[in-house]
């Protein structure tokens, strides 16, 4: 069933396609003239709130310029148009899509270094200043009359019309496959942590520009759509009013999923008929979508995710009564979730003067005043589990924060399997094979536990090998949605998706926090086997001292700031000076 529904999936937006193409057709010959031309106006909002979706609602950033983009791609196409640019007037429109998304990475460039507030006055104030030059410079051919020429088979209404939806359906399936692929991972997580998607190896900027470029490239194709609908563009169809209007109406429909993207483009042409209709000024189409925006707001939700968690928490309830009547008649099989594990042991056991595979030495860090780390040195060996204890306060977060290149002013160095890596930034550390994990939930919850364990390991990876994994260290099946798990299972799936990019060395920061001791212990038997199997050395910080016995071959003890014991398990654990600086006689003796 699960095999039939993954087979399934990738031919889903196809017969969609396929099916809005049949409609767009019968559409076009069946609707009235006038609804046809508003037929055209919905596409080119839907593509345009489409990129929307895509920047502000996969990738979380603020931009209020989509109709200045629009702009800029309808006046690509008319200036084309009126020089007869060979090629016509599909190549005039990709033209106007890629003059949209160089603009847009344009933009995006501030967007690396603002956020929130910022960044809307930046983007809000480059529609603005675009507009006032706009109506200046005119579109071309619009003060002669010269009309943009539609396509050759495609001039009539009914036929542009046609036009539009093919274009719509290009511009959905190409989405849609930018939204599972890699990239749309990269939009999800860097909405979710900027930190969080560094630390698994991407590059935060490319996320985010790329946000930019295929929103802004959306935008700029809605535009010359527009363009060779009207065929005489004006400035009034791009103010910064209604992308104002527009990107409301994105966040309240939730445009990241493309059927609300439709939704809100034919909301968009639909409200101000309305309005026409009952005689009321168009104008308070932009109060309405105002108001919808700040419900949507508030609420922190959005239509789209509203109406699919209501279908989720149906299809739940529906699969766990059948679960509970498929248990009533089960035997218990009697496999241990550790038996599951598919993959191979690592052949050869570690010499034991094999050098380190982590060797830091002199690590200093500064806040103001304080020494939160000062020369701290270890070496950690291939395939052994360090733990890294110490009291609240000592250091631990600091030291993973430094060795994995998020506090770059610390003094010391990092050599990662015999490559001075210290100068690195976080993701380039991570792709070196330095994974790290956090003690806050980093992990996007718009994403599948599939999508995220793809991500986070940046290679191609077998699905029983992955499935396997998630088994092991306890994890839900890859088809869960990660909205619907809890954060310390959350974590799990973060350490298996680490473990499954194969670091050389993975640093695990209270891992287990939120877990309950009988899982904390089973936990530690399952982390106990990774090193060999993933030919992997681990560094765990760790506050159950439960877990670090069990799991760790070597300690290391840091007390405010500075090393106080560093060694073999039981040695460090019977340092007098652990016992009386760190934990006490009591907790410390088993
Ligand atoms: N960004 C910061 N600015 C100023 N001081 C900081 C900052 N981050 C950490 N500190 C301080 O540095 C010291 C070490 O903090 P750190 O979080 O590394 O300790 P820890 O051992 O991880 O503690 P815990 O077990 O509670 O997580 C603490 O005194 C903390 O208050």
């Amino acid at each position: 069933m699960l095999l039939a529904n993954r087979r399934l999936r990738p031919v889903i937006p196809i017969v969609v396609a396929v099916v809005a193409l049949a409609v767009g057709w019968g559409l076009s010959v069946r609707l009235s003239g006038y609804y046809v031309f508003l037929g055209i106006s919905a596409i080119t909002a839907i593509i345009a709130v489409i990129g929307l979706g895509v920047v502000t609602g996969s990738a979380g950033i603020i931009a209020l310029s989509q109709l200045t983009f629009a702009a800029i791609g309808a006046w690509v196409v008319a200036w084309m148009s009126v020089n007869e640019i060979p090629g016509g007037f599909p190549v005039w429109l990709l033209a106007g899509g890629v003059a949209g998304g160089l603009a847009g990475i344009l933009i995006g460039l501030p967007a690396l270094r603002l956020r929130g507030v910022n960044l809307a006055v930046v983007t809000l104030g480059f529609a603005a200043a675009f507009d006032v030059m706009l109506v200046q410079i005119q579109f071309p051919g619009s003060v002669d009359g010269i009309a943009v020429e539609r396509p050759e088979s495609f001039s009539s209404d009914r036929e542009y019309f046609f036009f539009a939806v093919i274009v719509l359906v290009i511009c959905a399936l190409l989405i849609s496959w930018l939204q599972r692929s890699r990239i749309g991972s990269s939009w999800k997580a860097v909405a979710f942590s900027e930190r969080g998607t560094a630390a698994v190896g991407q590059s935060v900027s490319a996320a985010k520009l790329s946000a930019f470029a295929v929103s802004a490239a959306l935008g700029g194709i809605s535009g010359g759509l527009l363009a060779g609908q009207v065929q005489l563009p004006f400035a009034s169809s791009f103010t910064p009013l209604q992308s104002l209007a527009l990107y409301i109406l994105a966040v309240m429909s939730g445009a990241y999923l493309i059927d609300m993207a439709v939704f809100g483009g034919i909301l968009w042409v639909l409200v101000p008929e309305l309005l026409k209709k009952w005689g009321v000024p168009q104008d308070w189409g932009f109060v309405i979508f105002g108001l919808l925006g700040i419900q949507a707001l508030t609420s922190g939700s959005n239509l789209g995710e509203g109406i699919r968690s209501l279908f989720r928490r149906r299809s739940k309830r529906r699969a766990e009564a059948s679960a509970a009547v498929g248990a009533l008649g089960a035997s218990d099989v009697g496999t241990s979730v550790l038996d599951v594990f598919a993959v191979p042991e690592a052949a050869e056991p570690v010499p034991a003067d094999a050098p380190p595979v982590l060797e830091v030495s002199g690590l200093g860090v500064q806040f103001g005043a304080l020494k939160a780390l000062d020369d701290v040195s270890l070496r950690v060996r291939p395939r052994s589990i360090m733990g890294l204890i110490g009291p609240n306060g000592a250091g631990k977060s600091t030291f993973v924060d430094a060795v994995s290149g998020f506090l770059p002013q610390h003094t010391g160095t990092v050599i990662l399997d015999g490559q001075d890596i210290t100068r690195q930034a976080p993701a380039a550390r991570a792709r070196h094979g330095l994974r790290r994990t956090f003690q806050q939930d980093r992990v996007p919850p718009q994403l599948t536990v599939e999508a995220y364990v793809r991500f986070v390991t940046r290679k191609r990876i077998d699905i029983d090998e992955l499935t396997d994994a998630l088994t092991f260290l306890g994890c839900p099946p890859p088809d869960e949605r990660l909205s619907n798990v809890d954060v310390g299972t959350r974590r799990l799936i973060e350490v298996a998706a680490a473990v499954l990019s194969g670091p050389k060395v993975l640093i695990l920061d209270e891992p287990a926090a939120g877990l309950s001791h009988e899982e904390h212990l089973l936990f530690g038997q399952r982390l106990t086997r990774i090193p060999s199997r993933f030919d992997t050395a681990i560094v765990i910080i760790e506050h159950d001292l439960d877990l670090v016995r069990t799991v760790c071959t070597e300690i290391t003890v840091l007390d405010f700031g500075r090393v106080l014991a560093q060694g073999p398990q039981q040695e460090v654990l019977e340092n007098p000076a652990v016992i009386a600086a760190y934990m006490g006689d009591a907790e410390i003796s088993s």
